[in-house]
């Protein structure tokens, strides 16, 4: 089944748009695995990312539709780091559940094509599910990627209009009159046109920021075989008002990241006096449960 189609089926099993960001940081791990770490090697801290992102696992497993381990805090840590991404990868994909590797990964296409073997390869080491892709190197870029999703029934997450305030710099210029951010879309479903599955929707998936709620609509009027992955939520300020103009009639077409905000919910205010230290799972699990109450729509 394509990675779209599965995306669809694992949102309609589990009832949930959530997708759960793996963004692990040292300093806010809960204490009972931050302590546990001896000496300050990578290995050791590696050790610690891959039981907490394992332990989240377990508990989000069959409650929401995805999980996205951020590459940058793996990379972080080195070589070690990198297993640790690995082991990750694998053991959501043993829970069941869709991973998006967020890497942000491309270059010239005959290297965005090992980028893309490397990812969502028949070969690949890491094994995802779907990467996400920034497209600011052109269309021949983006080729090898959706190639491959082809080949292994892969997805990508392009960048189109990114939750950062800074990201309209460039994403809002305008030419003849169109945005860039509107270009890439352009571009993507281009490349989806040919490649639409039951769900109705293609391999090649969008990211929109759930910081922009207008453009949110405006993507998702332009984009309607598009996926749209929507950063943003808690943490960075986006609420359920502002993603709910991502979604199709059918509740689908888009999936709603939160990192910080379930992963370290232990240090939330409204969960710290609940959990203690040692309950840190069960706040993740009242996170997770509150942010899919809160996108049913
Ligand atoms: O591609 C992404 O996931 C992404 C794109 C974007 O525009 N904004 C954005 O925040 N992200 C990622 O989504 C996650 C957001 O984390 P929280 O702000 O903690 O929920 C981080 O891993 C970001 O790198």
């Amino acid at each position: 089944m394509s990675f779209a189609d599965r995306l669809a089926a694992a949102v309609k099993a589990t009832g949930s748009v959530t997708c759960v960001g793996l963004d692990p940081r040292k300093a806010q791990l809960p204490a009972p695995i931050r302590d546990a770490v001896s000496g300050d090697s990578p290995d050791a801290w590696a050790a610690a990312y891959t039981q907490f992102c394992n332990e989240i696992i377990d508990v989000v497993a069959g409650r929401v539709a995805c999980v996205k381990p951020q590459a940058a805090f793996f990379e972080q840590l080195g070589p070690a780091g990198m297993v640790a991404l690995g082991e990750v990868i694998a053991h959501a994909r043993q829970a069941g559940l869709l991973v998006i590797t967020d890497g942000k990964r491309n270059d010239i296409g005959s290297t965005a094509t090992a980028y893309a073997d490397a990812y969502l390869g028949q070969q690949s080491p890491w094994g995802s599910d779907s990467l996400t892709v920034s497209p600011y190197l052109g269309r021949d870029s983006l080729e090898p990627f959706v190639e491959v999703c082809d080949q292994r029934e892969a997805g990508i997450f392009v960048l189109v209009k990114t939750s950062n305030p800074g990201g309209g710099l460039l994403q809002d210029r305008k030419t003849d009159g169109q945005t860039v951010y509107s270009a890439v879309a352009e571009l993507v479903t281009e490349f989806n046109s040919t490649r639409l599955g039951q769900s109705g929707y293609g391999p090649v998936g969008t990211v929109v920021g759930a910081t922009y709620p207008e453009q949110l609509a405006e993507m998702r009027a332009e984009l309607p075989g598009s996926w749209i992955l929507i950063p943003g939520f808690g943490a960075q300020g986006g609420g359920a008002a502002d993603v709910q103009a991502g979604f199709d009639e059918r509740g689908l077409g888009a999936v709603v990241n939160s990192s910080r905000h379930i992963i370290f919910a232990h240090a939330r205010p409204e969960f710290k006096d609940k959990f203690g230290d040692a309950q840190w799972l069960d706040a993740v699990s009242a996170a997770t449960d509150d942010m899919n109450a809160q996108l049913r729509f």
